[in-house]
């Protein structure tokens, strides 16, 4: 076995029947087969079996570790009645025993699986003596709860009965509480009763008593944590909620188990929509910022926001599809369909301050990944707000004072504050889009034909990242926005011919806010670096990521 430094506590324990080196360090749990063993089950001459039977693993990726109460040291049950004799006996015979003291313990060790989906594996160690499985658990314990591994012991739960399929209270009993308890982590679950009842409780809840908020839901769920702990930390401070003003950040965490419609955010900062994957990401204490706009309609302020931010036709079709809400998920492709059908077109005028970095742009082919540099730069450089060149954009006025106008015809504007991957877009509408380097990517799509703008949503549910790539669609990486509608004066169809036009009728979409619908349809919008902390990590490369399962002989 390689040297290992920081020992925390070491020992020969059993796994598998076969005698192993234990040894727990402040950063890894590392085993190997101390000796082989002949058939009859004594010492073989041979010192050392192959490294195969070899295993290390970083204490990030340790879940939890308990005795095991239910089995000796021969791996049988111990049940306080065992049975005895011959099974051919009609009437079985048993004997009372004392429970047994667990002699061993288990570790519950992280397996990531493809698809960025991640389960958990069992690993089980044989003591021989009781003392001995009661210092190691304790050793472990103490080591894991070190300030470092940023762990929470303590959770706020919503649960939202009423978002997507319904059922986030049975994923919640069944899949998630079972994991929160084997991680010894202390919750306070609130199944909501109505929207905004998360908000309200946030208003007043003693928030120190917490490591971290979570919610059994979809977008609009996160949005609402969001809200409540923004709004909270600001009443707080003091913070005027103002254009001129930057919010504060929470101190909290927020988790999200995904039990919604569309699910963006955590398929966005996880890589897929998995509860149980979610539990693991916020048992093993990650941590990911990610950016926040803050919307204002002149100086009210409305909300915070951090997916997509939609006028035109996502708008519509939001609000067409709040009535099917008894549908699920599949509402929003009905009102999707309609709302295509319709094609309907919006005057405005979208108003922007592009991104100080110039390094990268909504179509660099650059994906944001777990410890993504650009993010890691964005955070550093929060303070600089310089705007840059935009000799290439011609079809767009600027003015001296780095604000860039667009006026036009639209069936679309939207800002990406994240990819906003999900299932209906598996690499995002906007592909390129970063979690945390403070700036949002707005996409305008221009009046265009019904044919033009199918080949647009096709390809957004592709992979192939070229839903940008025609003349009718334009986009921008923005760190400020702001839209003026122009009210468009509708004629009413005309009930007899020869009759005069009766009235006229004032015609604007409304705005589609991580999938909650703001009826206002001017806006200021300014895009915040990193303003909160989710328990995620972004999306991990799969070619770095190890399966547990292929590489350890112990394992299967
Ligand atoms: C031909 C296939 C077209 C596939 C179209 C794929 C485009 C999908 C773009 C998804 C963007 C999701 C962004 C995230 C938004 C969330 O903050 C929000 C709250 O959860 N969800 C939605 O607004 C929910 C947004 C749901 C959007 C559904 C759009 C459905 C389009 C259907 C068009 C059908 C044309 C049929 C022609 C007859
Ligand atoms: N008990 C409740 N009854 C009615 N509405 C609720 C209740 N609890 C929460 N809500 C509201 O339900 C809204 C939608 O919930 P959620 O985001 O979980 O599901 P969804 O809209 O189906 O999913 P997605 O946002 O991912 O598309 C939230 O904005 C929240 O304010
Ligand atoms: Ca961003």
């Amino acid at each position: 076995m390689a040297e290992i430094n920081d020992v925390v506590y070491q020992s020969s324990l059993d796994i598998n029947k076969k005698p192993h080196q234990v040894i727990l360090s402040k950063t890894h749990l590392t085993w190997e087969a101390a000796v082989s063993r002949t058939c009859d089950g004594s010492p073989s001459s041979e010192p050392f079996i192959a490294n195969k039977a070899c295993r290390q693993i970083p204490l990030e990726e340790l879940i939890a570790v308990c005795p095991e109460k239910s089995l000796n040291h021969s791996n049988t049950p111990t049940s306080a009645r065992r049975k005895l004799g011959s099974p051919k006996h009609d009437t079985p015979l048993y004997i009372e025993m004392e429970p047994m003291h667990p002699v061993a313990f288990s570790i519950y060790v992280l397996n990531k699986t493809p698809n960025h989906k991640w389960r958990k594996k069992k690993v089980t160690f044989f003591c021989g003596e009781e003392k001995l499985c009661d210092t190691w658990v304790v050793k472990i314990k103490e080591t894991l709860s070190d300030k470092r591994f940023n762990r929470p012991r303590s959770l706020l739960v919503f649960v939202n009965p009423f978002g997507g399929r319904r059922k986030a209270p049975s994923i919640y009993d069944c899949q998630i509480a079972p994991l929160f308890e084997l991680a010894e982590i202390q919750t306070h679950v609130i199944k909501t009763t109505h929207a905004n009842h998360a908000k309200e409780i946030l208003a007043h809840y003693n928030l120190r008593t917490v490591d971290g908020v979570v919610c059994v839901g979809g977008d609009g769920m996160f949005t609402e944590l969001l809200n409540g702990l923004l709004d909270r930390r600001q009443r707080e401070a003091g913070i005027l909620q103002t254009p001129q003003h930057s919010p504060l950040p929470p101190n909290l965490r927020i988790g999200i188990i995904p039990a919604g419609s569309t699910d963006a955010i955590v398929y966005t900062t996880t890589g897929i929509n998995d509860p149980k994957t979610s539990a693991l990401h916020i048992i093993l204490g990650d941590s990911i910022g990610i950016d926040v706009c803050s919307i204002y309609s002149g100086q009210e302020f409305l909300r915070y926001s951090c997916s997509m931010l939609s006028y035109g036709y996502y708008g519509d079709m939001l609000k067409d599809s709040e009535s099917n809400r008894w549908m699920g998920p599949s509402r929003y492709q009905l009102a999707g369909a309609k709302k295509f059908l319709g094609n309907r077109a919006y005057e405005g005028e979208v108003s922007f301050r592009l991104s100080s970095n110039t390094e990268t742009n909504p179509k660099d082919k650059v994906f944001c990944v777990s410890g993504c540099n650009v993010c890691s730069f964005s955070k550093e450089k929060t303070d600089q707000q310089d705007s840059h060149s935009t000799d290439s954009i011609t079809e767009i006025s600027h003015d001296a004072d780095g604000w860039h106008r667009f006026r036009g015809k639209f069936l679309a504007v939207a800002s990406f504050t994240m990819s906003c991957r999900c299932k209906l877009a598996p690499i995002g509408p906007s592909p390129f889009c970063h979690l945390g380097d403070g700036t949002s990517d707005i996409m305008v799509v221009q009046h265009c034909s019904r044919i033009q703008f199918l080949r647009h949503l096709y390809r957004c549910s592709g992979t192939k990242a070229n839903q940008f790539d025609f003349p009718f669609i334009k986009v921008f990486r923005v760190k400020e926005w702001s839209f003026k509608a122009t009210e468009q004066k509708e004629e009413m169809s005309q009930s007899s011919p020869g009759k005069q036009n009766k009235s006229r009728e004032c015609r604007t979409s409304v705005w589609n806010c991580d999938g909650e619908v703001l009826e206002q349809p001017n806006l200021n919008v300014r895009v915040h670096c990193q303003l909160v902390n989710l328990f995620a990590r972004g999306i991990e490369d799969f070619d770095q990521e190890r399966n547990f399962s292929s590489c350890c002989s112990l394992c299967e």
